[in-house]
């Protein structure tokens, strides 16, 4: 007895000198990064704005479902007030400015410049809002990092054209970027069309968890939808959006006003489960289906080889006009929104239940091999904390388009609503994960990988779609009844990350208190 009591303790002695002392033999330093490298933040206009009404602001898709379908969030709240950020717009620039960052990456909301699309006209009050914004950015020296769509579209347009399923909406989207051009990009360096299109419409299409709810069986019971072919119509749209709107800022606007612009994917690392050729290709095919499925068509012209022959016809067609009009226009940058791992098992030669987001890949995704998890599990279902997939994506992405400047666009931590506020604050699995992630992303680079940023998701706590306020991905702790922000110990760790040229390490900040 007294002997197992003593290995105990010895076992809980060595575990914790570990935890404490491994972070500090790693230490990270800004200076890892090149000098020109963005450092910064990120937010989206639905999760943050608030102020759902003001100023002739349309409703969008996002305001009428969580309206209407409460029920599908797991809290039944929405973004109508969120953190009231387009009211305190000044307060949160100066808690970036704070921090230290250089960029900040946030999304305009359609609905605010164009209340009902193309056909309703510019509402002044909408592009007086982002104009503040911009400005205040700026004189704190704080390059904007601008989204112009991010999930959210003008109901009116959901309503008139079937929203992404619709061609019409093509010309929407190209509009409503001539306008964001026009009115302010004479100040701003860094656009990207779309945010995760590749996430959004499974979401959306397959697994009917975003508006428009629309899904099939086997992935579930919706009033409408195809879960095999919607997804790739609307991202087929999508593309052809992208498209129109690199074309007319590449032709119209880039050289006078000398900015860049790409687009954001989400990139999941999936790891073979086992590693047999099987569940080696569905690693890869999982993996075409997540990244390949948008990035191959702007760059070489059309889907990639394993799309098309598992969706065949369900996969829409380019016409040689638009592979054209795709070539013609490439992006600038790569936005890599990164978060997770998992591991990938076959379903074309074993059974599977394919009711899931990579199921029409015929892939299964599982945290588990041989009863081992592939990284500590965090508040977002099926996200665990696999710091070293960080340079694997960075990789393949740098291996496959061509060395094309990568921007980490999204990167963060969640913590449930219910932990303890003590921990809410002291937030030392962020601060891990963080700097655990840089770390890789600093070795990607030291590889070669062509990196010029990192954007933390997110300054503060917000409206996290369908998890509502029950996930926290904030440096800032935001209370909703008073809107006040309190920095975590994250936000102290990244300030002092990004403000000091010494080894910044998990050790410095398990010893120091967050309120310090
Ligand atoms: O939006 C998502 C992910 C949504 C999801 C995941 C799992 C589910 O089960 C349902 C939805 O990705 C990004 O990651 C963030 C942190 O999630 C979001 O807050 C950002 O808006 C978005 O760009």
């Amino acid at each position: 007895m007294a002997v197992a009591a003593a290995t105990r303790i010895a076992v809980v002695v060595v575990v914790l000198a570990l935890a404490v002392l491994a972070p500090a033999a790693r230490g990270l330093r800004r200076d890892d990064f090149p000098p020109g490298f963005l450092f910064g933040a990120a937010t989206s206009a639905y999760q943050i704005e608030g102020a759902y009404l003001d100023d002739n602001k349309g409703l969008n898709n996002w305001d009428v479902f969580t309206h209407t379908q409460a029920g599908r969030i797991s809290d039944g709240r929405n973004g109508d007030v969120a953190d009231d950020h387009y009211h305190r717009y000044t307060e949160d620039v100066d808690i970036l400015h704070n921090l230290g960052v250089n960029s900040y990456r946030f999304s305009i909301s359609w609905a605010r410049i164009l209340p009902r699309g193309r056909l309703g006209g510019v509402n002044s009050a909408g592009i007086a809002f982002y104009n503040r914004l911009i400005n205040a950015l700026l004189q704190k020296g704080i390059q904007p990092f601008v989204t112009l769509n991010h999930f959210d579209i003008p109901h009116e347009l959901e309503t008139r054209y079937g929203g992404w399923l619709g061609a019409a909406i093509r010309e929407e989207f190209e509009y409503y970027s001539d306008v964001c051009f026009n009115a302010f990009g004479d100040r701003v360096r860094f656009w990207t069309t779309f945010n995760e299109p590749n996430l959004s419409t499974r979401h959306q299409y397959i697994l009917g968890e975003f508006p428009p709810n629309h899904c099939s069986p086997p992935f579930g019971n919706c009033s409408s939808g195809d879960s095999r072919r919607e997804p790739y119509a609307a991202a087929h749209n999508i593309l052809l959006s992208h498209a129109a709107a690199v074309h007319n800022y590449k032709t119209n606007y880039q050289a006078k006003q000398g900015g860049s612009i790409g687009i954001v994917i989400a990139v999941k690392w999936y790891e073979p489960l086992t590693n047999s050729t099987e569940d080696v290709r569905a690693a890869r095919r999982a993996l075409a289906f997540e990244v390949d499925w948008f990035l191959d068509p702007i760059f070489f012209g059309d889907y990639p080889r394993e799309m098309r022959e598992i969706l065949s016809s369900n996969l829409p067609k380019f016409t040689p006009e638009e592979k054209k009009l795709l070539q013609n226009n490439k992006v600038d940058f790569i936005g890599i929104n990164h978060y997770t791992a998992i591991y990938a098992k076959d379903c074309i030669y074993s059974p599977c239940t394919l009711d899931t987001y990579e199921g029409n890949a015929l892939v299964y995704a599982i945290g588990r091999r041989n009863g081992k998890i592939i990284g500590k599990p965090t508040a977002l279902h099926g996200y665990f904390v696999v710091p070293e997939a960080m340079e694997k994506v960075v990789m393949y992405v740098n291996d496959r388009y061509r060395n094309t400047t990568i921007y980490i666009t999204e990167n963060g931590y969640s913590q449930h609503s219910d932990t303890s506020m003590e921990d809410l604050i002291n937030d030392v699995e962020r601060v891990n994960y963080m700097h655990d992630y840089l770390k890789y992303l600093s070795s990607a680079i030291r590889k070669g990988a062509n990196v010029g940023g990192y954007f933390a998701w997110s300054i503060v706590d917000n409206f996290e779609w369908v998890y509502g306020y029950t996930v926290k991905f904030g440096l800032y702790q935001v209370d909703f009844d008073t809107q006040e922000r309190i920095p975590r110990m994250s936000a102290k760790w990244y300030r002092d990350f990004l403000t000091s040229s010494s080894l910044t390490d998990g050790l410095q900040v398990r010893s120091r208190r967050a309120d310090s």
